[in-house]
Order: structure tokens, then C-alpha cells, then sequence
């Protein structure tokens, strides 16, 4: 991906303020903990300066009186409190920071997670799981490590730096600190310098991140069929060009940040020479004694830690920037499907649809992928959908449940627009059982009962037996206990429709859906699980979307669908006096005529 500086700019001009919105949030409301963790480091550094002044002292003592037994005990003990006060503050400070960084990664996750859930199929369609993975695992974590070392670090090296200064202009001649500080007023320059490239480099390599991220799942997800196609070295070579991808820009950024680090060593470098020609040429004329040149010394060597601590913080803000843009442009994103302000809750048993001049169109797509499509199912009726693949018989259901949203005034549940409806009232009043639906790693038992885990077995078991499932789950060693998943059982197509079909059933829905949810089943175990589902949804709404002829023809209206538009409609009986498109196919599926 190319960036240039001014694409950069503008998208922090139109999300800094966010971004700033999402830390200073965090900060914000664990304030009182933030200034608890700066008071120990602070302080842990005030005491950590007098140890330079300290040496100075014993110096002068030293030269004035010679090594005394007292003078001995007196500086190590002062030295030995200097240490143990500096160590327990500092790792109280530094504990505290640490907690606080782990819980932004939590909170920050939860609103992620939080936030996938809102967004719609369209979202995730144009965003592949390995980049929300990416942005899921490593973005959180690379703001977290800079929040929880930048407050360290920052502080350490702000209050150091002060106290360092203080106490040196307590002791040394302000000419002499200026000469010897005046090198390191270099650093903003170097900062302002490479500041905007590092973030370039940075961004470069989180994005050549995400795209491994993203390929290693896909490859993962897609092992069986490499392996079966026998195209390892092909995937492999595949994968190899992300990860060299990675190893550029990573190269790239660290040529760049290694240079911004040596350059902050090296102006305190300078100075410290400054210090030791100037410093010491005042020191043999007798103008600074001993002592205070020792300090000197000390302190700037002590200055060197923090400097470069600055640098490195300066360094990680750069590079976690970029993944608080992309936490914050997840986090901002608005869901495609939004509740209306007043939006009213759909009455629990309303089983009524009407779709009124249904148009749709997919973004981007050439032609629509419905057209005026009018269709009324009364209460308790069963409607069968028939049609070639991509005729639009899953984006009319997708349609219903508002995964994508239909335009207003065309599509009616109990008399009420669907778009006016609560979403939740919406899909709680509907059972949408898919042709492939998602298991869970968890037990048959709680993949059943996914809608409402707190059901009862009986009801487990009843909805498993009308899925003609209960048989082959009580011939396993836990029966409806028994894991799925990667570290669990692996059910066959037909197990898993049934499982994904018991799931639909244990709803009870006023509205239930079979978008060609038997048709990994051989033709017996169809025609009982239709012939149960019939009994067990009578009085209630059952549209039955299906490529075989056998799942509709019990259905009170069946429509016939190509290419986004009805083509025919009636009952089996009629459809067949009509002698269409579905009397063909009844021809070809149930007497093997094919004209
Ligand atoms: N998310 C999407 N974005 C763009 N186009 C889509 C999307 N989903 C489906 N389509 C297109 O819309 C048309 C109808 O697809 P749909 O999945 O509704 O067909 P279908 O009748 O259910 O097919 P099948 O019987 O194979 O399941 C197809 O041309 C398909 O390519």
C-alpha cells in the first residue's frame, strides 16, 4: 500500500480527535490510578538524583579528611536507602502502570468485540477475519505496551531530567550546564525530522501484518483442500511473499527508528564531552572543585537514560499510532444497519409476511439481485421457494432479517414495516436455519440450545429427534455432552445440517426459514424430517427454500425464482398443470426425464 505524507495528515486531522478520545478516555476514567503510578515513579526519581550529589560529597570528604570509619558507614548507608527507596517506589509505580495498560487491553477488546457484532455482512465481506484478527490481537496489544511504557518511561525521564537539572544547577556554574545541555536541545530537531517517516514505516509494516495475519487464515482455513489438490508448495510460496513483505518494511522501519535512537546517544555524548574539556579545564584552574566535578560527570552521564528513554518512548507513540488509527476506525465505524430513533417492538406471535415491490440491488452489482418481487404468506401457511443458484432465494431471506436492509416499505411482518421494527424483535421472531450452518466448539447440547442455553434436555432432545438427529447423538460415548470442533468430534454434512436444523426447531419461532436446510440428507431422512417439521409448524410460518422439488411440494404457495424475479407461482398441482420451468424440473427430479 502506498501512503504519502499528506494522506497521512489528513486522516489524523479527521481522527486525532478520536483516537485522542479513545486513550483519553481510558486515562480519564482511571485517573486517580494514573497520578498514583506517576507520584512513585516521580518520587522513586527525585531520590534517584540525589545518588550523583551524594558521590560528590564523599569525593570532597574524601580529598578534605582522607577515608574515615564514620564517613564510610554515613555515604553507604545513605547510598543503600537511596537504592531501596528508588526500587520499591519504581516497581510500585511500574506494577500500577502495567495493571492499567492490561486493562485498556481488555476494555479495548470488549469494545471491539462489541462492535464486530453491530457490523453488518457487508463489513465483513469487505474486511477479511485475518485483518479484524490483526486488528483484534495485535493493534490492542501494541497500544497497550506503549501506554503502560510510555507513562513509565515518560515520567521516569521527565522527572529525572528536572531533578537532574535542579540539583546540577544547585552545584555547578549555569554557564557550564548550559554549554553542556546545549547539545541535547538537538533532540526536538531529530524528533521532528524522523517523527512522520517512522509513523509511514510503521503503518507499512502493521499493514504487512494484517495481510499475513489474513493469509495464514485463509491457508489454515483452506489446509484440507491444498492438501487434497496437493498444492502445498504453491501455498507455501504464497505465504512466503507476505512474510517477505514483512521483513521489507520492517527492515525499512528499523534502518530508520535505529538511526533516531543512535542520535539521541550521541548528542548526550557530546555533551558529556563538553562537560569533561570545559568541566575539567575548570576544575584543574580551580574554579569547580572535585566534587562537583564528579557530579558533574554523574549526573550527565545520568541524563543519558532519560534521553534516551524519550527516544524510545517517542519512538513506540510513532509506531502504536498506527494502530490506534485502525482500533479507531474499526471502533467508528457506523453499522449499515441501524434502528430507526422510536423503533417498536414486533408483537411475539406475529407469523404474517407481505413483501411489497421488493427491488434490491447488491453495491456495485450490475444488475439487481431481486426485482419486483410480491409475495404474501398469511399466518401459519407455508411458502416453498424454488429457483436456480444465484436467483436471489437467499437475499430475499438475508432481506427479511435485515442482514442487509431492504428498501422502506417493502417487506411487512404482522402489518409492520420492517424497517420501523427493533432488530432484536425482528430475528427473535424469525428461526433462519442456513444450508451450512456455523457449529460452535462446544457441545451438541449448547449448539442446539444456542438460542436460549437455559432449555431444558427434554427440549434438546425433542427438537434433535424432529431433526432426526437424536438417534446418531445417543450412539455417541456423551451423547448430547459430546464436544465438537478442533479439539472435539467432527460431525458429517448431514449431522451438522441436522444440528444447525434442531437449532431452528428449538426457537419456536413464529417465523421459521429453511434455506436449503435438508439437502446434505439422503432422501428418507428428508422426508421424515419434512413430514415432522409439517407437524410440529402447524399454525405457524415456514418458508422452504430448496433446489429439490420433494422439500416444497407440501407448501401452501410455492414461487418459482430466476434471475431476481418471479417467474412462476401456485401450488405444486398447479405448478405442474403449468407445464414451466418447475414442472421441468419435477420431470427431471422425481421421473428422471430430462427434454
Ligand atoms: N454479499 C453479496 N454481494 C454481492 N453480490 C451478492 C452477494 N450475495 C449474493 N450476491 C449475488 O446476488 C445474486 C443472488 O444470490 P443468492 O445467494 O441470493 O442466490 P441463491 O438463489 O440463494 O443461490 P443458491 O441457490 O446458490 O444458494 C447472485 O448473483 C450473487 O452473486
Amino acid at each position: 500500500m502506498i501512503y504519502d505524507t499528506r494522506y497521512i495528515y489528513i486522516q489524523d486531522v479527521m481522527i486525532g480527535m478520536k483516537v485522542r478520545s479513545l486513550l483519553s478516555g481510558h486515562i480519564r476514567s482511571h485517573l486517580s490510578f494514573y497520578l498514583i503510578a506517576v507520584f512513585f515513579i516521580a518520587s522513586a526519581n527525585v531520590i534517584h538524583s540525589f545518588y550523583p550529589s551524594l558521590l560528590g560529597q564523599f569525593t570532597d570528604e574524601l580529598e578534605q579528611h582522607g577515608l574515615t570509619k564514620e564517613g564510610v558507614i554515613h555515604y553507604s548507608s545513605w547510598l543503600m536507602a537511596i537504592g531501596v527507596g528508588y526500587g520499591v517506589l519504581f516497581g510500585l509505580g511500574q506494577y500500577t502502570n502495567h495493571r492499567l495498560g492490561r486493562r485498556f487491553e481488555f476494555n479495548t477488546r470488549q469494545k471491539l468485540f462489541s462492535q464486530f457484532t453491530k457490523l453488518s455482512e457487508h463489513y465483513f465481506a469487505r474486511n477479511g477475519t485475518g485483518k479484524m484478527l490483526s486488528t483484534f490481537m495485535n493493534d490492542v496489544t501494541s497500544v497497550r505496551e506503549t501506554i503502560a511504557n510510555g507513562v513509565n518511561q515518560m515520567t521516569n525521564a521527565t522527572i529525572l531530567l528536572l531533578s537532574v537539572m535542579v540539583m546540577m544547577l544547585s552545584h555547578i556554574p549555569l554557564h557550564l550546564v548550559w554549554a553542556c545541555a546545549l547539545p541535547l536541545l538537538s533532540i526536538p530537531l531529530f524528533v521532528i525530522y524522523f517523527g512522520p517517516r517512522i509513523r509511514l514505516r510503521s503503518r507499512a509494516v502493521q499493514d504487512s501484518l494484517a495481510a499475513m495475519t489474513e493469509s495464514a487464515e485463509e491457508q489454515f482455513g483452506g489446509i484440507k483442500v491444498t492438501k487434497t489438490f496437493a498444492v502445498e508448495d504453491v501455498v507455501e510460496a504464497r505465504f512466503g511473499r507476505t512474510v517477505d513483505q514483512i521483513r521489507d518494511n520492517q527492515l525499512r522501519l528499523v534502518r530508520m527508528t535505529s538511526l533516531f535512537q543512535a542520535l539521541i546517544p550521541f548528542a548526550g555524548a557530546l555533551s558529556l564531552v563538553i562537560a569533561i574539556t570545559y568541566g575539567g579545564m575548570m576544575s584543574i584552574r580551580g574554579e569547580l572543585s572535585l566534587g562537583n566535578f564528579v557530579t558533574l560527570t554523574l549526573y550527565l552521564r545520568m541524563l543519558m537514560t532519560p534521553l534516551q528513554q524519550i527516544g524510545n518512548v517517542i519512538n513506540t507513540l510513532l509506531r502504536s499510532r498506527a494502530s490506534l488509527d485502525r482500533l479507531h476506525r474499526v471502533l467508528s465505524e457506523e453499522p449499515d444497519i441501524q434502528e430507526l430513533e422510536g423503533a417498536i417492538e414486533l408483537n411475539k406471535h406475529e407469523g404474517s409476511i407481505e413483501i411489497r415491490n421488493l427491488t434490491y440491488s447488491y453495491p456495485n452489482a450490475a444488475r439487481p439481485a431481486l426485482s419486483q418481487i410480491n409475495i404474501t404468506v398469511e399466518e401459519g401457511t407455508t411458502l416453498g421457494i424454488v429457483g436456480k443458484t444465484g436467483s436471489g432465494k437467499t437475499t430475499l431471506m438475508k432481506l427479511l432479517l435485515r442482514v442487509y436492509d431492504p428498501p422502506e416499505h417493502a417487506i411487512y411482518i404482522g402489518g409492520v414495516d420492517i424497517r420501523a421494527l427493533t432488530l432484536d424483535s425482528l430475528r427473535s421472531q424469525i428461526a433462519y436455519v442456513p444450508q451450512d450452518g456455523f457449529l460452535f466448539s462446544t457441545t451438541i447440547r449448547d449448539n442446539i440450545a444456542f438460542s436460549n442455553r437455559a432449555v431444558g434436555d427434554d427440549r434438546v432432545e425433542d427438537a434433535a429427534k424432529l431433526a432426526e438427529l437424536y438417534d446418531h447423538v445417543a450412539g455417541f460415548s456423551h451423547g448430547f455432552q459430546t464436544k465438537l470442533g478442533e479439539r472435539g468430534l467432527t460431525l458429517s454434512g448431514g449431522q451438522r445440517q441436522r444440528t444447525s436444523l434442531a437449532r431452528g426447531l428449538i426457537k419456536d419461532a413464529p417465523i421459521m426459514v429453511m434455506d436449503d436446510s435438508v439437502s446434505a440428507v439422503d432422501v428418507v431422512t428428508e422426508t421424515n424430517i419434512l413430514r415432522n417439521v409439517r407437524e410440529v409448524r402447524q399454525g405457524k410460518t415456514t418458508i422452504c427454500i430448496a433446489h429439490r422439488i420433494s422439500a416444497v411440494r407440501h407448501a401452501d404457495e410455492i414461487v418459482v425464482l430466476d434471475e431476481g424475479q418471479i417467474i412462476e407461482r401456485g401450488t405444486h398441482d398447479e405448478l405442474l398443470r403449468k407445464k414451466g420451468y418447475y414442472a421441468s424440473l419435477y420431470a427431471i427430479q422425481e421421473e428422471g426425464i430430462f427434454e
